[in-house]
């Protein structure tokens, strides 16, 4: 077998862990699915030992079914579920369960932040500071576990806790630091002013690396564990949406990401921080040395119609459901969905907001429904796409990923309402090769990493808007637009009575 590269993709459900060879080609896969826990409404927890766990079987496996020999193993590195907050007392022992980025139980925090900081917060992090951001949680454990957090020394986002265990040294990657929202983003370093702010040491934050940056070898003990060899490298990694950007070689100004996966993700490359969105998108350091990403986030994407066919279509499956919809019409015979089931974020940071269905007929066939789903979804990222029109951004193509990639009619309806070309990507592996084009630049089989991408990553069919389609879908688009403020109060008065039936 040839030399591989690593890249483990520690998502929020499953951590995927791919073997790379030099020419891009995944020879081998396994991936591992671990628990969430939701103790309480709008808490969403995972043990990190549950992540370690299920990387360490999913390598196990690498080698023992694939053949896969650790010697061959060169380097490894990751794409991580961002934000999440994984609190290390002196010994670097785990003090509670990570509190994960779709956890929401921190408005007060947020609030918090905003009184205490204003707007030298988001001229300093680039971010408003969401539920999501681990800033909040860190206050949060603060004031409601004063005990466990006493004893809290450090902290550190899920994939660089897995990369603590598997070589012994504490670092955090700078794509991810900058997901905390306690950096000075533009300076490239921890904020002092957050520091004193907010009463946190600086001995509290580790050490940044950058993604393709050498941050050790696999430790003795974890070699013992996983059968990895010591000389393996390995390197910093990415947040999944900065490593997704990269395996789907977004890498110049010009091509912006939408990515329909069970979250969504409108994402720009940026050459500088020069522009400034004014915390309206999420603007963080790239895992590429001195380079940028903005982005907003949908966040049920995916998850709408997963929700939808859950519930309304159980026994069919995403390709015929999605196809469904071309019986219907362009603005699905007059029926328009939001598709706020878990809150927003972008561009309304809202996370007591709920979807709607608006102008429903008697007319109406479950096809319309899905049609619904299909266009609300995309008129949420088209949402994104009009923040960076407003602040100037020229981009003209679109990169789609994810699963809503695999549906050509949801392709056509991309291009019909952002009025851009849509090109989608041959064998899409997001995070997962963004992980491993890392780790081969770290390993120097590359000069940068738009030249891995390059070689990593090919282009395969496109999208082109049509225009009477385009001219419809703005006219329904200025009525979409109108749902969540003329919907948000009513949304919001209905909180007290949504959790009724859990159990
Ligand atoms: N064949 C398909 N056609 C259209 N959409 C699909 C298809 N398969 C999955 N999807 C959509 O993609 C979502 C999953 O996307 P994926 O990128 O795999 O998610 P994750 O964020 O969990 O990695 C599903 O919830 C569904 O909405
Ligand atoms: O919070 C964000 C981005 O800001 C999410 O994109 C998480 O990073 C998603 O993780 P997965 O759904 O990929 O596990």
């Amino acid at each position: 077998m040839s030399e591989v590269v690593l890249g483990i993709d520690l998502g929020t459900s499953a951590v995927k862990v791919s073997a790379v060879d030099r020419t891009g080609s995944i020879i081998a896969q396994q991936s591992f699915d671990y628990p969430l826990s939701q103790p309480k409404p709008g808490w969403s927890e995972q043990n990190p030992e549950d992540w370690v766990n299920g990387v360490t079987v999913a390598i196990v496996r690498l080698i023992l079914n694939d053949g896969l020999k650790p010697a061959d193993i060169k380097g490894i590195s990751y794409s991580g579920q961002m934000h999440g907050l994984v609190l290390l007392d002196a010994n670097k022992q785990v003090l509670r369960p990570a509190i994960l980025w779709n956890d929401t139980r921190t408005t007060a925090q947020t609030k918090e932040i905003a009184a205490k900081m204003g707007a030298q917060f988001i001229e300093v992090t680039r971010n408003r500071a969401l539920e999501g951001f681990t800033l909040p949680k860190i206050l949060w454990v603060k004031e409601n576990e004063p005990t466990i957090f006493e004893q809290a020394t450090t902290f550190v986002t899920p994939k660089d806790y897995v990369r603590y265990r598997m070589t012994g040294k504490l670092a955090m990657e700078i794509s991810d630091a900058s997901g905390t929202v306690a950096m000075d983003v533009a300076a490239g370093t921890w904020s002092k002013e957050i520091q004193t702010a907010f009463d946190l040491p600086a001995s509290f934050f580790p050490e940044i690396i950058g993604g393709a940056e050498f941050a050790g070898h696999i430790s003795q003990s974890y070699a013992l564990f996983s059968g990895l060899e010591i000389d393996t490298q390995v390197f910093g990694g990415a947040a999944d949406n900065a490593a997704g950007a990269i395996g789907s070689a977004i890498l110049k100004p010009n091509m912006v990401w939408s990515s329909i996966g069970t979250s969504g993700v409108v994402l720009k490359y940026e050459d500088s921080a020069s522009v400034d969105y004014k915390g309206q998108i999420h603007f963080f350091n790239h895992a590429i040395p001195g380079k940028f990403y903005s982005m907003g986030v949908t966040l049920a994407a995916g998850h709408s119609l997963n929700w939808f066919k859950s519930t309304f279509a159980a026994e069919e499956d995403f390709t015929s459901l999605v196809a469904s919809a071309g019986k219907s019409t362009i603005g699905a015979n007059g029926l328009l969905f939001t598709p706020y089931i878990v809150g927003e974020r972008t561009p309304y940071a809202d996370s007591a907001i709920r979807g709607s269905w608006i102008g429903i007929d008697s007319m109406h066939k479950r096809h319309d429904f899905v049609r619904s789903v299909v266009e609300g979804i995309v008129f949420s990222f088209k949402d994104i796409f009009e923040i960076y029109q407003r602040a100037g951004a020229n981009f003209d193509t679109v990169i789609a990923s994810g699963g809503g990639a695999k549906s050509p009619l949801w392709l056509q309806i991309q291009a019909d309402i952002f009025d851009k070309k849509v090109v989608v990507l041959e064998n899409e592996q997001g995070p997962g090769m963004g992980a491993a084009i890392l780790a081969a630049v770290g390993l120097g089989w590359f000069d940068s990493v738009a030249a891995a991408a390059e070689r990593f990553a090919s282009f395969g069919e496109t999208y082109e808007p049509v225009p009477e389609n385009v001219a419809k879908y703005q006219q329904i688009y200025a009525i979409y637009r109108k749902v969540y403020p003329a919907t948000a109060e009513v949304s919001h008065a209905l909180m007290d009575y949504r959790r009724v039936n859990d159990n």
